[in-house]
């Protein structure tokens, strides 16, 4: 399938190394150095777009590919609470959109257990904290992994959102770690990239799955499609 990379960094270069070896082709790179010339013309022929650009970059981005009727995957975390209104954008134009805070299988596989243990302990009297680290050139904080996985704990536990600590340390793809602790026990589970590799692979499969589709997805679709 022929992409539209809208947002040209780690994410994005390492999308199309692994894109171009599955077969498919980059045809449009877009980063802040050349964004202010793309116009949604640009993207005709374009299959699907993937967005990996910047929190205040990416409602722009999304616009763009709904005018111009191209399927958009986005993963760039920091704007979601736009979210609501930008479902209503993509609704009323028809588009799709595809977004995640995190692509990778291992970790929606880890929301998925963190609202079960969440269901099941929260009669029980635990203090829950939520801990992110990341690389140092990471914009925004808390991660949106970590703010996803704070809402999955709240629905799994009918309470508040847990309390999330930000960590910046050097060359970190992402680490989360989820604890429950109380004075007799504790219960921790962490999840560890150990490359940008899942998160490139989940955007590349959610570029697939999204063709031919309408509407608002994210991986729980995916991942519970057959
Ligand atoms: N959902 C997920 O699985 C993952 C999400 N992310 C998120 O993706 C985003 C990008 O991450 P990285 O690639 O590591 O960042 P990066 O800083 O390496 O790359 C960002 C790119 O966006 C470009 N850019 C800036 N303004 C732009 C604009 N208006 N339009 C298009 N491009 C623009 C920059 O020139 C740069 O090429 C971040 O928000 C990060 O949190 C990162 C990894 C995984
Ligand atoms: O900026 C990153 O690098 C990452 N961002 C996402 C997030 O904010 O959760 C996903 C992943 O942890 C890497």
């Amino acid at each position: 399938m022929k992409i539209a990379l809208l947002g040209y960094g780690k994410m994005g270069r390492y999308i199309e190394r692994l894109a171009t070896e599955g077969g498919d082709e980059v045809v449009l790179r877009v980063d802040e150095h050349n964004r202010a010339d793309i116009r949604s013309a640009d993207l005709e022929g374009v299959d699907v777009a993937i967005d990996f650009s910047r929190p205040d970059a990416a409602v722009a981005n999304i616009e763009l590919a709904l005018a111009a009727g191209v399927p958009v995957v986005v993963g760039t975390t920091g704007w979601l609470d736009q979210l609501p209104t930008v479902r209503k954008q993509v609704e009323e134009a028809g588009g799709a959109l595809f977004w995640a805070s995190n692509f990778s299988v291992g970790v929606n596989v880890f929301f998925a257990a963190a609202r079960r243990l969440a269901e099941l302990i929260s009669k029980e009297n635990y203090r829950v904290s939520i801990e992110e680290t990341h690389h140092t050139e990471k914009i925004d904080a808390p991660s949106g992994t970590a703010i996803t996985l704070a809402e999955t704990v709240a629905a799994g536990l009918r309470g508040d959102r847990p309390d999330i600590i930000s960590y910046r340390e050097k060359d970190v793809p992402g680490t989360h770690l989820l604890r429950f602790s109380s004075d007799i026990d504790e219960i921790e589970m962490t999840h560890t990239a150990h490359s940008r590799e899942g998160f490139a692979r989940g955007a590349i499969q959610a570029a697939h799955w999204i063709a031919g589709r309408r509407g608002v997805f994210t991986m729980a679709d995916l991942l519970e499609s057959d």
